[in-house]
């Protein structure tokens, strides 16, 4: 996995200042290449990472019935405009062979694969599949809600409205009910 190159972006962010007219070396620009790239360091930190691996902390217990994470605060990355998209991520698993993780590591495996340039759905899809592969669970649900600034602050300019994604797999997929115990569990 490639690590960022911050001396590549400085010199883009650099060439995009003189692009729209700006000065680069007027004070409060100076050092925006560098911040940028470090920025970009950070909003991007998720492609140096294998998100699986946080789901290697797993504790024995005999617990079989759904476990939901709801309301994580996610930012990510729209591939096509690098501009944000914010939202909400509700991911929820049951566990199979007493075998659960620490319930932080959902919201870390949400950090981690929102932190790449991004679709929302294939953000959906991804947390969904590690879940299913490291914990080998008798399914996953995963909906995330979000906003995407590049329909809010330009192009069509619909502030406020949101884009909801989902992704099941195994009993979540096969159970009507199981599903419907999921939907009724991140609405409340
Ligand atoms: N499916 C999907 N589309 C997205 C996502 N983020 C942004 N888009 C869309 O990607 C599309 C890119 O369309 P283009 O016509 O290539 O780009 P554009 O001319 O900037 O389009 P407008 O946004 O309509 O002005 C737009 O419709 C965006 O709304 C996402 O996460 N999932
Ligand atoms: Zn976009």
């Amino acid at each position: 996995m490639q690590l960022i190159e911050q001396a590549k972006i400085r010199e883009a962010v650099l060439m995009i200042l003189e692009a729209i007219g700006e000065d680069p070396e007027r004070e409060g620009l100076k050092d925006t290449p560098d911040r940028v790239a470090r920025m970009y360091a950070e909003i991007f930190s998720g492609l140096a990472e294998d998100a699986g691996v946080y789901l290697e902390c797993v504790f024995t217990e005999e617990h079989e019935e759904m476990i939901v994470v709801k309301d994580i605060p996610f930012y990510s990355t729209c591939e096509h405009h690098l501009v944000p998209f914010i939202g909400k991520a509700h991911v929820a698993y049951i566990p199979a062979g007493g075998k659960v993780t620490g319930l932080s590591k959902l919201a870390r495996v949400v950090e981690s694969i929102a932190r790449r340039p991004q679709l929302q759905e294939r953000l959906t899809r991804e947390i969904a599949d590690v879940i299913m592969k490291k914990l080998n669970p008798q399914g996953v649900a995963v909906v995330v809600e979000a906003e995407h600034l590049c329909m809010s602050m330009r192009g069509i300019k619909k502030p406020g409205s949101k884009t909801v994604t989902s992704a099941v797999r195994g009993l979540f997929r096969k159970s009507a009910k199981t599903r419907a115990e999921f939907l009724s569990l991140i609405k409340t």
